[in-house]
């Protein structure tokens, strides 16, 4: 499709081909490369998505922004040699619909039509005031299927070592630092919590789809609001566990937390022959 949508032009962003958005409200970079989503710069605030400055590049995953994890999350139900977080991410998604609406946010619809000769998966992207994303999939097979999926949300922060996260007081998680061990949260998410501070790789279950990222030092609150998902995980690798990690600089697990629109682990979505599903997540910020 060529793009003819006013505020909408082709370029690069951080070395990647990308759609480059530009509305009243904000900015924005989203590449067909695994529809992602590398930049949301609300007018007033500094970028609201964290990208690895050694990040790699298509054809590898992308490091930052917001991967798409399609048609499963981790290798939730697959071999070990599976594609951590599955193909969505490392395919190119074809541009199939846009918009400008008449408060002047732009709107992008990716779909990857050829993953999956069962699923359709579409990707709808709005740029404005609020960051709207929903991943849409259609079973158009003949027999039910189960998905995992996630948007991998990587926020970006001031000092991921002093940011707290509202919303999941008293969920139950499970901890894939403690092998997926239960565990009851307590207060705020932080890296401060007296169980195993300093890192988090936790999957919420029956999360109720609101939190909020309040960070002091970048002084700002993001609010992160969630529908058609039930799962919320929360990733940091932590000091230690980031040097396993090549495209992550040694300080740079303190410029992000993931928090990621999920459905793992029991929250899987069963679709039946012809039925949709949709994830879709909401980001608004404010000054602190
Ligand atoms: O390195 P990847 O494949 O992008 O995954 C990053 C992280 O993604 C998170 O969603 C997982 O919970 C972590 O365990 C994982 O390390």
């Amino acid at each position: 499709m060529t793009i003819d949508i006013p505020g909408v032009r082709a370029g690069r962003h951080a070395g990647v081909p990308a759609l480059l958005v530009e509305t009243a409200e904000a900015t924005a970079a989203v590449s067909p490369f695994g529809a992602h989503l590398l930049s949301w710069t609300p007018r007033g605030f500094a970028d609201v998505l964290w990208l690895s400055p050694t990040s790699m590049l298509p054809p590898k995953p992308i490091r930052g922004g917001v991967p798409v994890c399609w048609p499963y999350f981790a290798r939730q139900g697959q071999p070990d040699d599976a594609p951590q977080h599955g193909i969505a991410r490392t395919r190119t998604w074809s541009l199939v619909g846009g918009a400008r609406d008449e408060a002047g946010a732009v709107r992008l619809d990716f779909v990857l039509d050829d993953a999956d000769p069962d699923l359709e998966v579409r990707m709808e992207v709005e740029i404005g005031r609020a960051l709207v994303q929903r991943l849409v999939t259609r079973n158009r097979g003949t027999a039910a299927r189960t998905l995992t999926q996630a948007m991998h949300t990587y926020f970006a922060v001031g000092d991921a070592r002093r940011v707290h996260v509202e919303g999941l007081d008293g969920l139950d998680y499970l901890d894939k630092f403690d092998g997926f061990a239960r565990h009851r949260q307590q207060g705020d998410w932080s890296l401060r919590e007296a169980r195993d501070p300093g890192r988090s790789d936790r999957i919420y279950l029956d999360a109720p789809g609101r939190y909020v990222l309040v960070d002091p030092v970048a002084r700002r609150r993001i609010l992160l609001s969630t529908a058609g998902s039930r799962s919320l995980v929360a990733w940091n690798p932590g000091e230690e566990a980031v040097r396993g990690f090549a495209d992550i600089p040694r300080e740079g697990w303190l410029e992000y937390v993931c928090l990621e629109a999920a459905n793992a682990a029991p929250d899987s979505v069963e679709l039946a022959p012809g039925a949709s599903h949709a994830l879709e997540q909401r980001v608004e910020v404010a000054h602190l």
